[in-house]
């Protein structure tokens, strides 16, 4: 667990302008305020994130860099709804989700965001269509419809001969395509990731970039991503960058950005 506590800037809020989106411009997809966290080891609190401001438009694809256990995954989380922050507000598409009972939240969650986060989470026993077409029928689209969808998807990442493949026949880079393929299944207005490229070649990389920013700016979906890749950083429209649990528009080092 790597944790720093040197004095740095106070918070900022982060603002943007994309003059090419689709979405509805006014409303930011995500907004947070006072963001902190702290985690609780053994009788020890660690705060990870000490007063986080940001908001991000929609249409944006913006990236959150960060040295490793800067805590970017765990503001991820935050904004996703998967993690309750010790204090602090989120508003995702215009709706503060904080204090959501859990079941709204839930739901919120499966009508608006894609999430791709490391590990994949592919069920072994289904095959990579079908891995698509279990989220499409939470979401309410089965049978031909759902089928259709996940075939579509699925070449959009390049996996066209792998429709019938089980997550275990499949290469690491595969299943993080599978898996993204999975994210963007219904169409969310919210795309969450947590190192989407880690597992693929350049080629490979830039092309899933081109897919969600294809995305962002043609439906007016949203993308945020965690990563320490360079290669990816000109397809963005901004890079934040989490350090010493606050927001920097500059990291006072940035060697991380070549880390992994
Ligand atoms: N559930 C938890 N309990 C205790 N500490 C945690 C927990 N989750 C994360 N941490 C700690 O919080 C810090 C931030 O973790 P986080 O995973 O958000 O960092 P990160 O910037 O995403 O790191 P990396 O780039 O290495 O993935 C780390 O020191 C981590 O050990």
């Amino acid at each position: 667990m790597q944790l720093a506590f040197r004095q740095r800037p106070q918070p900022m809020t982060l603002m943007t302008s994309t003059p090419d989106t689709a979405g509805d411009l006014a409303t930011p997809a995500i907004q947070a305020k006072g963001i902190e966290m702290a985690f609780q080891v053994g009788d020890q609190q660690f705060k990870v994130l000490k007063g986080i401001d940001l908001e991000i438009k929609t249409g944006d694809v913006e990236l959150l860099m960060g040295p490793s256990g800067s805590g970017k995954t765990t503001l991820l989380s935050i904004l996703g709804g998967i993690l309750t922050p010790t204090s602090g507000q989120v508003s995702l598409l215009g709706q503060s989700i904080t204090g959501l009972p859990r079941h709204k939240l839930s739901k919120f969650r499966l009508q608006n965001i894609g999430f791709i986060f490391q590990g994949f989470n592919l069920f072994p026993a289904l095959t990579a269509a079908e891995n698509i077409e279990a989220t499409l029928n939470l979401k309410g689209i089965r049978g031909r419809a759902a089928k259709k969808q996940s075939i579509k998807l699925l070449r959009q990442v390049g996996l066209a001969d792998k429709t019938r493949s089980l997550p275990r026949d499949l290469s690491g880079g595969q299943k993080q395509r599978v898996a993204i393929a999975r994210a963007l299944a219904g169409n969310p207005k919210l795309i969450l990731a947590d190192e989407p490229t880690a597992a693929l070649d350049s080629q490979r990389g830039h092309t899933i970039m081109e897919l969600l920013r294809k995305l962002a700016k043609e439906e007016g979906c949203t993308v945020l991503m965690v990563t320490h890749d360079p290669r990816i950083m000109d397809i963005a429209d901004r890079v934040v960058y989490v350090e010493d649990g606050l927001i920097t528009p500059k990291p006072a080092n940035p060697s991380f950005v070549h880390e992994s």
